[in-house]
């Protein structure tokens, strides 16, 4: 474990696979509720970690046979509930009140543990728990496929942990043997809240990582489109080089994507991103982040999705029918790109393909 300072002199605890003891869930039942994508991540891990884990889907499910392919033993939801010491709620957000209400809380025993990847439900107040469970959160920073795929590479996923009740006097003990199963631990967990993790993560992929770049993106776009230029050129340019700008920023932080590109980029990029990003999308940030923090936007997320995601459904096949989206499609199908973007494969597409408007 070590205590980290920055600048600032903000402290936090990092925990790493020596400060994890397997042995608190080594003869524990995990209930992995979902198979979607962080769902079939831990329970994939888990039993490659050797631990007793069951998935628990909706008789039907499309993934019942995924699941069992994997050589996983497979439930229903309430089956599964009632089978796991710990049960693992990866289901949709929207959707594990009533997992909760119906499937979990009637086969919840005193000493088990909610465990959970997000803590919107607990938060929000849209499930609450009896005071004789563990309620913990061990929240990969990761989209589950890759949560996987770094634990069969052998490598780890940075993950927050929290723990919202200690009704056993182990949670702290349990979560953290939990995260070192899924391979978090590897990489290094984070303590935190389930307030502090709900509320990051809420802003970050709504002004940040979800929403804000594929505006930005989106934005680039259309503005070069509209001034002339090839929709293909665009969409290299604001899209496709995005990931390797984002890879050097993730390998060495900003110094080595600045470092990386051209001084011409560096000098262009200082004295003009902030023009960009400016005053007004900070002070958009600050309502988006007070919509977050005072619960507005969990209250907007849970009225759509009771009213059958309406405003959802039209923003989604708004962004489908963008533009860029099919010169993407064609591109993607002509180039030979994959995670080396960038070598010498990309030459022989270049010869081949032309990028007339
Ligand atoms: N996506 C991510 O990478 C991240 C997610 N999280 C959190 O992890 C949790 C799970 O999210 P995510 O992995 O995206 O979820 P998904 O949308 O991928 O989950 C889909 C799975 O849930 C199952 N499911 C849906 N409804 C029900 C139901 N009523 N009863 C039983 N099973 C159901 C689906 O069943 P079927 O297979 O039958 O369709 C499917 O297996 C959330 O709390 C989320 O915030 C945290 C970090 C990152
Ligand atoms: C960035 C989106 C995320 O928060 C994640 C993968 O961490 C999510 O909710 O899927
Ligand atoms: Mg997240
Ligand atoms: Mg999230």
């Amino acid at each position: 474990m070590t205590d980290t300072e920055d600048a600032h002199e903000f402290t936090t605890t990092v925990y790493y696979d020596e400060d994890a003891d397997r042995s608190y869930i080594e003869d524990k039942t995990v209930a992995v509720l979902g198979y979607g994508s962080q769902g079939h991540a831990h329970a994939g891990n888990l039993a490659d970690s050797g631990i007793n884990a069951v998935v628990g889907l909706t008789e039907g499910s499309s993934s019942w046979e995924a699941a069992q392919a994997e050589g996983l033993e497979v439930a229903t939801t309430a089956e599964a509930a009632a089978q796991g010491d710990i049960v693992s709620v990866l289901v949709p957000d929207t959707v594990q009140p009533a997992v909760y209400e119906n499937d979990i809380e009637p086969n919840l025993e005193p000493g088990d543990t909610l465990q959970f990847a997000h803590g919107f439900n607990i938060h929000y107040n849209q499930i609450q728990p009896p005071e004789d469970v563990d309620v913990t959160m061990v929240a990969p920073k990761s989209p589950g496929h890759l949560v996987r795929r770094n634990y069969e590479n052998g490598e780890g996923t940075p993950g927050l942990l929290a723990v919202y009740q200690d009704a056993t006097g182990e949670a702290v003990d349990e979560v953290l043997a939990y995260a070192s199963a899924i391979g978090c631990t590897r990489a290094g967990v984070v303590e935190t809240t389930f307030k502090e993790e709900t509320e990051t993560d809420l802003f970050g992929e709504q002004a940040v990582l979800c929403g804000g770049i594929t505006s930005l993106v989106k934005t680039g776009f259309e503005t070069l489109v509209e001034a002339g230029y090839s929709p293909e050129m665009a969409y290299f340019e604001c899209l496709n080089e995005m990931k390797l700008i984002v890879d050097l920023m993730y390998e060495g932080g900003l110094a080595e994507m600045w470092n990386s590109v051209s001084d011409t980029a560096e000098y262009g990029g200082l004295s003009r991103g902030d023009r960009i990003v400016g005053d007004n999308v900070r002070e958009e940030m600050d309502v988006v982040l007070e919509e977050v923090q005072n619960g507005s936007f969990a209250r907007e997320w849970i009225n759509e999705n009771q009213a059958g995601r309406p405003q959802y459904t039209q923003l989604r096949q708004a962004d489908k029918a963008h533009e860029i989206e099919a010169v993407g499609d064609e591109l993607r199908g002509l180039f030979a790109w994959g995670d080396d973007a960038g070598n010498e494969s990309n030459e022989t597409a270049e010869t081949e393909v032309s990028m007339d408007d």
